[in-house]
């Protein structure tokens, strides 16, 4: 399958801080569970890439392979420049990744946590200290710096290992699902924390999630990935005009002085249009994009007043689901 690509011709090479090239991931005694099936795309510096797909469809295994945890079976990835199999080490130098909780120490505090990981980096012991108590802070877990973090709630472990993620102040930050079995409240604070990052430290950010209102609040751009291969790409309003293009949109439409029948039959005979239903005393009429106009001409030609004629705005989750085909 073709990937539908929104590309805009302004994005160079220089700018893209993640190049994926034909990356594909077999597993299985002969190879034969294809996870990550060719797929190719880039990451520009700043971005908030958002990287969705129902369960298995090949996320995790995808941003394994960018921080050299898995060799790819075919094609090649390039983080910040270097190589995700030759150049593992350089990687890990300026990229963070949040942890998964079961690798914490859960009888030592956060701050013991920290300095334990810190020194896996060449930092003076100034500086580590000084940036522990600034990323916790940051994360909101400056009460709870010397607390021992085996008695932390679920939001309080992510934002730690948020905190964890950027100890050695990464370039690109990989989340994969940042805000999983946290509540609400704790989901907005990752979510404003990322926004943050982004905004202020001007971190490239690569995210896996299954929430696409968290996609389409915080995402620049976003892939969907279904079965291991790439399906589109694009900002929320490039893929929205993806479906738009493919399959129409619905105007709801409001009219005076004509008889909601003889609309109908009227609309019903217009190139572009493919169905009319009424709707609470509003018609939706599901057309071809680009028809407002022609709509609007063709009521008013009848003789009818337009109180209302607007496109139905088509959420993240409705387009992902038609992307996907579901
Ligand atoms: N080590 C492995 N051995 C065999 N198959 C695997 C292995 N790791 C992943 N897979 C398979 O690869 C496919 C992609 O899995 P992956 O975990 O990357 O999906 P995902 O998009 O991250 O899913 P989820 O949203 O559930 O986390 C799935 O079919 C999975 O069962």
């Amino acid at each position: 399958m073709q990937t539908l690509q929104t590309e805009t011709k302004d994005q160079t090479r220089d700018e893209n801080v993640i190049e994926i090239q034909n990356l594909t991931k077999r597993f299985g005694k002969q190879n034969t569970i294809t996870a990550v099936d060719s797929l190719t795309f880039n990451v520009k510096k700043g971005d908030v890439f958002g990287f969705v797909g129902q369960n298995g469809a090949g996320k995790t295994t995808t941003m394994k392979m960018l921080i050299g945890l898995l060799e790819p079976s075919d094609g090649y990835a390039k983080v910040a420049g270097y190589d995700s199999v030759r150049e593992v080490i350089n990687i890990r130098e300026v990229t963070g990744v949040l942890p998964e909780p079961a690798g914490f120490y859960g009888n030592l505090t956060a701050r013991q946590n920290l300095r334990f990981y810190a020194k896996l980096y060449d930092m003076d012991s100034e500086t580590r200290e000084n940036r522990i108590v600034e990323l916790l802070e940051m994360v909101g877990l400056d009460d709870a710096i010397d607390q021992k973090i085996g008695g932390f709630s679920t939001g309080m472990l992510k934002r730690f290992g948020l905190a964890q993620a950027l100890i050695n102040d990464p370039e690109i930050l990989f989340l994969d699902e940042p805000t999983s079995g946290i509540d609400p409240k704790g989901a907005q604070m990752m979510r404003d924390l990322i926004k943050q990052l982004s905004r202020e430290k001007d971190v490239t950010i690569f995210l896996s999630s299954h929430s696409m209102s968290e996609v389409e609040e915080i995402c620049s751009r976003i892939g969907v990935i279904d079965s291991g291969k790439l399906l589109a790409i694009g900002t929320v309003d490039q893929l929205r005009d993806i479906i738009r293009e493919r399959e129409g949109v619905n105007y709801l439409l409001e009219v005076w002085d004509i008889s909601y029948n003889d609309m109908v039959e009227k609309l019903n005979l217009m190139d572009g249009v493919h169905d009319v239903k009424t709707l609470d005393g509003t018609l939706q009429v599901h057309a071809d994009s680009g028809m407002r106009a022609e709509i609007a001409k063709t009521i008013s030609k009848s003789g009818g007043t337009i109180s209302r004629l607007e496109e139905e705005r088509m959420d993240l989750q409705s387009v992902f689901l038609k992307l996907i085909g579901s």
